[in-house]
């Protein structure tokens, strides 16, 4: 077993926390708030970010690089996508020169329109780097209930091999070369789940719903594929199974900030909703690769305040009739 350091302590670091530390990797979280690290050693617990589950005794957490870093020969990447460049940066002295990093968030880079695997490679040259990417509620995993996800290096043999490194009993990773339509689907779904939450928020019904996330899984794969993604991966696990996942369930903080929108709630402390930043840059990468993307591009009109909701609806519907193309 090796040594696992998790880069991030909110919902997803702590349920992978769990996840391998079950599995017998001692994995050790780096958190930057002092009052987590104390609850997860202390108390076996994560109030802030995952406050059902009780943790596992082989999980530690840490404030210290070096110490969480201290022999980690995997390294697993669980900021918001918009800290990556810093966090990673702050931590490349500590990362061994073959430790393998895995990116376990979605998003993009707003500023730059940098794919996430592409800030890694910046920071961390040299690193070995893999993907980790799917349908996978934080909660859930870290109760040990059955996920699928998958796991995306380099090669197809570097990927199998991290997909054995990462898979459990109940966490099943399966293995693939392409890195970049792995985390395309991870990134671009935030963005419609987003759309499908303002669909159910404004209370359209549920054919609206069918009609948002079919389309949207049309503007999915035509951009993921544009970006550099293989068609087949967007229709697996981190394109298609994310989509529906995270479409379907106000249990998703992209779906919950969406369905607020829909009802003109306040967002004002909401939960992480990475779709909010990805949206205006998947915008742009659309028009720029002249890929069509109505609702990725009403999202970010939205978001910007350019547009309302019910307009938003009116235009979409108004758009000129064409023959369905998938
Ligand atoms: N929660 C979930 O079910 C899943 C989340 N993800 C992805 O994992 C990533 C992280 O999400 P969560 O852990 O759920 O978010 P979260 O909001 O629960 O936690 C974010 C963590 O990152 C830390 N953080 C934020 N900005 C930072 C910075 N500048 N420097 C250092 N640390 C910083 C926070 O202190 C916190 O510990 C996101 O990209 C998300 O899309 C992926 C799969 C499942
Ligand atoms: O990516 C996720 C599940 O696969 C989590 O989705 P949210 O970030 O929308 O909660």
């Amino acid at each position: 077993m090796s040594h696992f350091a998790i880069i991030g302590g909110g919902a997803w670091g702590t349920a992978l926390g769990c996840l391998y530390a079950r599995a017998g990797h001692a994995p050790r979280i780096l958190a930057r708030d002092a009052g987590t690290v104390a609850a997860i050693n202390e108390s076996r617990r994560n109030p802030r970010y995952l406050p059902d589950t009780m943790l596992p005794a082989g999980l530690t957490a840490t404030s210290d690089p070096a110490k969480a870093l201290a022999g980690a020969r995997t390294v697993l990447f669980v900021v918001p996508a918009q800290s990556l460049r810093t966090v990673a940066a702050e931590l490349a002295p500590h990362i061994a020169g073959d430790g393998l990093a895995i990116l376990c968030s979605k998003g993009i880079e707003c500023e730059t329109g940098r794919f996430a695997t592409d800030v890694l490679a910046e920071v961390l040259p040299g690193r070995p780097r893999a993907v980790l990417s799917g349908p996978s509620f934080a909660a859930d995993v870290a109760r040990g209930l059955p996920t699928a996800v998958t796991i995306a290096a380099e090669t197809e043999e570097s990927a199998d091999a991290a997909a054995r490194l990462l898979s459990t009993d109940t966490f099943r990773g399966y293995a693939t070369a392409d890195m970049r339509g792995v985390e395309a689907g991870g990134a671009l779904k935030n963005v419609l789940a987003l759309a499908a939450g303002a669909v159910a928020g404004r209370g359209l019904g549920a054919s609206a719903q069918a009609a948002i996330v079919t389309r949207g899984f049309v503007e999915l794969r035509r951009l993921g594929a544009a970006l550099g993604g293989r068609p087949d991966t967007l229709m697996g696990l981190s394109g298609l199974g994310d989509l529906v996942l995270t479409c379907s369930s106000a249990q998703s903080r992209n779906f919950a900030y969406g369905m607020a929108l829909g009802r003109g709630d306040d967002r004002a402390g909401l939960k992480l909703a990475e779709g909010v930043f990805t949206a205006e840059i998947a915008a742009r990468l659309a028009q720029e690769h002249g890929i069509d993307a109505p609702i990725i591009a009403t999202v970010a009109a939205i978001l910007a305040g350019q547009l309302d909701i019910d307009a938003a609806i009116e235009a979409l519907l108004a758009r000129p009739l064409k023959r369905e193309t998938v």
